[in-house]
């Protein structure tokens, strides 16, 4: 034995590296594995045949050829030719050690080999082997080489100090002076796969074996740097989850050292109690069972506790099946509706045509009531009538304004502070689930870039899809189809169009001084007196008084004003009766300033300073009709046209149609068609802070220049409202009994009206309509004849 170990040691001086190949080599299978050249380490050399080629290389030169299998085949003797690669090492083997049916061979890899065929199969594959140089001679002058092999080396480096490598390896890579030998270390040590590091050993020219070797190592270096990042997330979240538990540990062996623990017991099983209690549908018990599951496992102390907790409430909260008993009895609805709103016959009856049809059709899929009108008229008032007679619950909700859909359809529960939408919201406060919902003004709707209101509107609001509405806190459906829906709006044009189709529309157009007058007396002030805790007998207002309060103190469509008004004149008497000057009061005309100062309002006639230029239009606006005067001045200059007051494009439109009519026809008109030139015009609007616009204003333009170029002064009173065309026709306009009104307001009793709009005015109530005198005129010429009792026209005529 001591001779054979002598024997290896004086086989070893032999410089390996330096030993030719051999034409024919034993071929050593390598399982999964590349032997590279200038690599030296121990092999476990263990089946049968290659134990006997081991035997017979150190019986000769001891030289093997090293070379990878594809195949995964764990019997050596079992292999074929075809499953060895065609590239491998030849190996000189150092050193032996034998145990009984295991050979431990220390191997140091030469040079590589390419196999050409196949000698010998059995007991062990032999092979007729040619060299594959390693050609170094082209790398001390190669730039590139250079280049690349300091980029292996140094990114080599850094990959070692990212991993635990040994850090010799380094060291080593260095002191290399083969090209190679340092391109097959590197490429040993990145765990590649072994078809690619099989690759690596069959790259001859060296550039190109650097390059990928380079390559693979960058490679390498990502995979180690993402996964350090990510071990470093991790060990992060595990820090903090593993001192949040500690913290929530301790928390809890405080609370249980105050019995604060119990506390919470009592709370969820007090929530439990609720749950079975309450009437829920299958979904919402299953969805509140789900969540007080969630409230006993998590800490009370953490956030998602209290986010539990008020959802909980929130289902707990709402009237899924609670309804109120309804009874409609029309007879009662007629006499409820009368008692809460003086006139408005047409709208009740409108009103009552609706609960009637309910009424047959409990399950009608009917329209949704809409009021249109101005401020003051009584919307929501006849809304609350409504819910009164029908025995339901009612709430206002109020749209103007609301720009985003999660105010209507809430905020998915995945955002901080999430809560239902106004609709969920409002089923809340209602208490059960047919209330009446007032959607106040649904023309002031907005949309921008957080979604439309308007389109999740539409869906509470249709039939066919309310009774699966889903909230986004809540995310589970609450039928709606039992909910009773009436929307206001101030303007219907106003109105998103599919929302506006799904309506039907109720429009009121404002009160007359009488009405109003009527409605105070009746309404408003026992409803001021009650809530400033007058009793009849001490307060009382007199007819003239609250005629002074329409006249000279508002001036509206509505009766908001007037109530506030009588509701002023019950705080001073109030105050007056507390502190004991008088026991009752009346109060008449004259005594009003007294209470709320000088009048606010002048009737605009008598304001004015009447002359040539000057007409009386209608307006309608949002709040209601207008009277709008319309000024024309002329003087000398060439022939331009002013515009001021405001006015919109269609407004400046038809004062410049309404020019071109009165050019046109100057000799009918008696004017001198060349006058013209030397004339400039200014037709103003006042009340320039008002906007105006629209073409309504038509006639009542031609009417006032017609008046400053003729020096005729139109009708004082009388006003007109129309558009017009170039050549001469009046067309009809909208408004009509809003402007209607507005005229009565102003005192003015005879209208000039396009003839289409008789239809409009036959609308009005015929108490109303009997106050005024309508002149329905199709031209404008027939139209100037009664606008000017004095005009060049006439005489010429004449
Ligand atoms: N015809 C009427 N009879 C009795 N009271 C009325 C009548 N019209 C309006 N009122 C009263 O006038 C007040 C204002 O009415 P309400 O608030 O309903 O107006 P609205 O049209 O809804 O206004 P907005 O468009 O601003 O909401 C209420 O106190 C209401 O009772």
């Amino acid at each position: 034995m001591a001779s054979e170990e002598k024997e290896v040691q004086q086989r070893a001086a032999v410089n390996p590296g330096e030993l030719a190949v051999p034409e024919v080599l034993p071929l050593l299978p390598l399982q999964g594995f590349v032997f590279y050249p200038g690599m030296g380490f121990p092999l476990q050399v263990a089946s049968p045949t290659s134990r006997a080629l081991v035997d017979d290389a150190l019986l000769g030169r001891r030289l093997i050829g090293l070379v990878p299998v594809r195949t995964e085949q764990q019997d050596d003797s079992a292999l074929h030719a075809e499953d060895f690669y065609r590239v491998g090492v030849v190996g000189y083997v150092h050193k032996i050690n034998k145990e009984q049916n295991l050979y431990q061979i220390l191997v140091s890899g030469t040079r590589k080999f390419a196999i050409e065929s196949i000698v010998q199969e059995t007991p062990y594959l032999r092979a007729r082997v040619h060299e594959v140089p390693m050609d170094t001679v082209a790398a001390t002058e190669n730039r590139q080489i250079e280049a690349l092999l300091f980029n292996i080396k140094s990114q080599f480096k850094k990959l070692v100090a990212a991993t635990e490598l040994p850090q010799e390896l380094v060291s080593t890579a260095d002191s290399l002076d083969n090209p190679f030998y340092v391109a097959y270390l590197v490429a040993s040590q990145l765990h590649l796969k072994l078809p690619a590091e099989q690759e690596i050993l069959e790259i001859e020219p060296l550039e190109e074996l650097l390059r990928r070797v380079a390559a693979e190592l960058h490679r390498r270096m990502e995979t180690v740097q993402m996964s350090q990042q990510l071990q470093d997330t991790m060990k992060k979240d595990m820090d903090k989850r593993q001192r949040e538990f500690y913290l929530r540990q301790q928390l809890a062996a405080i609370r249980k050292e105050l019995g604060e623990d119990e506390d919470d017991k009592a709370e969820l099983r007090e929530l439990r109690e609720k749950i079975e209690a309450k009437r829920l549908p299958e979904h919402a018990r299953a969805a509140a069972d789900r969540e007080l599951g969630r409230l006993e496992r998590i800490s009370p102390a953490s956030p998602e506790y209290s986010i539990a907790r008020s959802y909980l409430d929130w289902i707990l909260d709402l009237p899924w099946l609670e309804s109120s008993p309804e009874a409609l009895d029309l007879d009662k609805a007629r006499s409820d509706l009368d008692a809460d709103h003086s006139g408005l016959e047409k709208i009740k009856k409108r009103i009552l045509e609706f609960l009637a049809v309910r009424k047959l059709k409990a399950d009608l899929h009917g329209p949704i009531l809409c009021f249109v009108g101005p401020p003051g008229v009584g919307k929501t008032s006849l809304g609350q009538s409504i819910a009164r007679t029908l025995g339901r619950n009612f709430v206002r909700i109020a749209l103007g304004g609301v720009h985003d859909e999660a105010e209507i359809r809430g905020h998915r529960r995945t955002y901080v502070g999430a809560l239902p939408g106004r609709i969920i919201a409002s089923l809340k406060k209602a208490g059960s689930n047919n209330p009446v919902f007032l959607l106040d003004e649904v023309d002031k709707l907005a949309h921008d870039y957080h979604g439309d209101p308007s389109s999740a509107l539409l869906e509470v609001l249709d039939p066919e899809q309310n009774a699966t509405f889903t909230d986004h806190y809540l995310a589970m459906e609450f039928d709606l189809s039992r909910v009773m829906f009436i929307a206001t709006a101030n303007v219907l044009d106003a109105i998103p169009g599919p929302l506006r189709d799904r309506m039907e529309i109720v429009e009121l157009s404002g009160y007359t001084r009488d009405e109003k007058a009527t409605i105070a007396q009746k309404h408003l002030v026992p409803k001021q007196l009650a809530i400033h805790g007058l009793d009849h007998g001490e307060l009382v207002i007199r007819d003239e008084a609250v005629l002074e309060l329409i006249d000279f103190y508002t001036r509206e469509a509505g009766v908001r004003g007037l109530e506030r008004e009588i509701a002023a004149l019950c705080r001073g008497a109030a105050a007056k009766i507390a502190g004991g000057h008088r026991d009752s009061l009346a109060i008449g005309a004259e005594e009003v300033s007294g209470y709320l100062g000088p009048q606010r309002f002048i009737p605009e006639m008598k304001t004015r300073t009447w002359g040539p230029g000057l007409a009386t239009g209608l307006a309608w606006t949002p709040v209601g009709g207008e009277i709008l005067f319309i000024e024309s001045s002329k003087m000398p200059g060439s022939g331009r046209l002013s515009l001021t007051g405001k006015l919109g494009e269609v407004m400046k439109e038809s004062a410049n149609a309404a020019l071109t009519y009165i050019r046109a026809h100057a000799e009918m008109l008696g004017l001198d068609p060349h006058m013209f030139a030397d004339i400039d015009l200014h037709v103003h609007v006042p009340e320039g802070a008002i906007p105006k616009d629209g073409p309504s204003a038509g006639l009542a333009m031609v009417a006032s220049l017609y008046s400053a170029l003729s020096g005729a002064s139109v009708r004082q009173d009388l006003a007109m409202t129309g558009e017009i065309t170039l050549r001469g026709d009046i067309l009809a306009v909208g408004g009509i009994s809003e402007k209607v009104l507005a005229a009565l307001r102003a005192g003015i009793r005879e209208l000039v009206l396009p003839p289409p709009n008789e239809k409009d005015v036959m609308e009005i109530p015929a108490e109303i309509r009997k106050d005024v005198t309508c002149h329905y005129l199709h031209t404008i010429r027939e139209a100037l004849d009664i606008l000017f009792t004095d005009a060049p026209f006439k005489t010429e005529t004449k």
